[in-house]
């Protein structure tokens, strides 16, 4: 069993692994008569193979327990994949850069802090959808098309908030204790 305590979230950390969509970081311009500051172009949609598109989705997920356990991680070998929150909800997020293979020392754990979106790069291994605490609505874009565009990778990882044990309750409340 792989185990890994989730760090922070940074752009420089997930650099390998895609991008981290954030208004805070990003750089953006004034269009609709100065109305509106468009936060442009803030992660690179790829969408490969035959009859490939972009979809826009909306995934509404139940929270994980944490420590949370894995069984797999899964790419998109045709396509990018993005999760943004619309209610500011955090969630894990857990990586490996592209490949045919995992290196288990290669896998990272991070936790984002509700303002943050990723954009998984076509091809990264990563843990499906974890969103923590509550239930959350994510835009999802991602690739639609022919052919195969997820691969699971058999991979046993148990994650762990910073410094913190948080269990599940009955009703799906976190107590964070030491
Ligand atoms: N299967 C699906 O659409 N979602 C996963 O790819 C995921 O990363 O949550
Ligand atoms: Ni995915």
């Amino acid at each position: 069993m792989l185990e890994l305590e989730a760090r922070p979230l940074t752009p420089e950390a997930f650099a390998p692994f895609g991008e981290v969509i954030d208004t805070r970081i990003a750089d953006y311009f004034h269009i609709n008569a100065g109305r509106t500051r468009r936060y442009h172009d803030l992660a690179r949609v790829e969408t490969l193979g035959e009859k490939a598109r972009a979809l826009i989705s909306i995934f509404v997920s139940q929270p994980v327990e944490v420590p949370l356990t894995l069984d797999f991680l899964e790419r998109h070998p045709q396509g990018s994949q993005a999760f943004v929150p619309m209610h500011e909800e955090r969630f894990l997020v857990v990586v490996a850069p592209p490949g045919e293979r995992i290196d288990p020392e290669s896998v990272r754990a991070f936790v984002t802090d509700g303002r943050q979106g990723v954009n998984y790069r076509a091809g990264t291994w990563h843990a499906i959808q974890s969103v923590l605490e509550r239930e959350g609505e994510f835009l999802v874009v991602d690739r639609g098309g022919e052919g195969n565009n997820c691969d699971e990778y058999p991979i046993d990882i148990r994650v762990t908030l910073p410094g913190h044990e948080a269990v599940a309750s009955s009703d799906t409340e976190f107590e964070e204790r030491q």
